[in-house]
């Protein structure tokens, strides 16, 4: 027995959800190009959840199921105030209240395909919900309600802020839900379908998925991405900076990718956004160091940006809260997540690799008192 550092190369299980082949990366079947400049992000969840786009009656009976699941358990929102909530990071209180959502879902151990569709829904509907309210109660104001008439992106950009958002930032977040939402076997999804094929919950599911995705080498990057930018500062700051990085072999956060050798398909979608809403919101300083780090990058150590790295200067233009980018790809991605539960729940079976030992050969016990 060999074993296959990182699991590098390893295929761990079949799916039809999304594929990355040759740096090409689709959701069932559709190329992420096509699917970013057409398509809304309750098209993509249909997608990923019924392997087909939907109709337009399709696509407004789940708006419709969306909408009217968005209001959170006033448990759930009343235990936020319980948190050390000024000084936990969201993703932690992200994790805690998406496993504490599942406390108030009567149906959270019925394990059949009907009620597993309706939790998806439930919990789909809730997360940006969660997310906002967290960010509205750590600075002493109240959540807000989310709307009816307002669709997925909107209705988030709402509940953060509590006023109507402008059609330019809908359209670009609703962008960036379309592109994070799924991405084959990442670490965060696997983490999702190792834990649900012990035949686990799909609150442990996404509960597990989220903690996966918290850390830096994973979605946790794109705020690590931000917190880089703020530190260099300005265009004239980058290229000592990240040399400094390089020399003392220091990743540069938001570059490199276990799959992709070419390029994240998805980092121009990103890289465009960066440009248009840095101008618009008269930071464009943002997007230009964020060129010249790519720039360096790119030629002195042969690694692409990935997702997380224009990300970053999207959503701060966005004004959304530099902690909230973590959370914020949770609340798409937990459509990938879902669908690969349900996918895994459809032909399961327990997912148990075994281990290279490397410890040391047999020993014999020798009680405490004569060691
Ligand atoms: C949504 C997402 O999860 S996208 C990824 C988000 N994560 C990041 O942006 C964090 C920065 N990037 C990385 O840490 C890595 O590129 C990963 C985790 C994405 C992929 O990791 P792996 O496939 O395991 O590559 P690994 O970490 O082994 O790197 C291979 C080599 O490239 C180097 N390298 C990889 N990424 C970077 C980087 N961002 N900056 C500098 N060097 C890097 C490594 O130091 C290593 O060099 P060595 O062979 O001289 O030791
Ligand atoms: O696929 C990966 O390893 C990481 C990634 O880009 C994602 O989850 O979007």
């Amino acid at each position: 027995m060999t074993a296959t550092r990182g699991l590098e190369g390893v295929v761990a299980t079949t799916s039809s959800i999304s594929s990355i082949i040759d740096d090409t990366l689709t959701y069932v079947g559709y190329n992420i190009d096509d699917l970013a400049e057409n398509a809304s992000f309750e098209e993509v969840i249909y997608l990923l959840w019924h392997l087909k786009l939907p109709t337009e009656t399709e696509l407004n009976e789940l708006k419709q199921q969306l909408a009217d699941n968005m209001e959170l358990p006033k448990e759930v929102v009343e235990s936020f105030k319980m948190y050390p909530i000024t000084e936990v990071h969201p993703m932690a209180a992200l994790r805690t209240a998406v496993s504490s959502l599942g406390l108030y879902d009567e149906e959270a151990d019925v394990m059949e395909d009907e009620a597993n569709y309706r939790k998806s829904i439930r919990l789909q509907a809730k997360m940006p919900a969660l997310v906002a309210a967290f960010a509205r109660i750590r600075k002493g104001l109240e959540p807000i309600a989310p709307r009816k008439d307002l669709g997925f992106a909107a209705n988030f950009l709402y509940m953060l802020k509590g006023e109507d958002p402008d059609a330019i930032a809908v359209e670009a977040f609703n962008k960036a839900l379309v592109l994070h939402a799924d991405h084959e076997l990442n670490a965060s999804t696997f983490t999702a379908r190792v834990c649900v094929a012990t035949l686990s919950d799909v609150y442990s599911g996404v509960t597990a998925a989220i903690g996966a995705l918290k850390g830096p080498l994973h979605g946790g990057a794109n705020e690590q991405v931000m917190k880089m930018l703020s530190e260099i500062g300005s265009v004239e700051n980058v290229e000592s900076y990240i040399h400094e990085k390089l020399e003392n072999k220091e990743k540069i956060m938001g570059f490199g990718h276990r799959v992709y050798r070419k390029g994240d398909p998805r980092a121009k979608h990103l890289k465009e956004m960066s440009q248009k809403l840095t101008e618009l919101t008269g930071e464009p300083e943002y997007y230009q160091m964020s060129i010249q780090i790519e720039d360096i990058v790119t030629s002195e150590k042969g690694l692409p940006p990935n997702v997380d790295f224009y990300s970053a200067s999207v959503y701060h233009s966005l004004g959304i809260d530099h902690d909230l980018f973590t959370p914020i790809f949770a609340v798409s991605r937990v459509s990938g997540w879902l669908a690969h539960i349900l996918e895994q729940y459809a032909n399961n079976r327990l997912i148990r690799p075994r281990a290279e030992y490397t410890g040391p050969g047999i020993q014999t016990y020798v009680p405490v008192e004569e060691r």
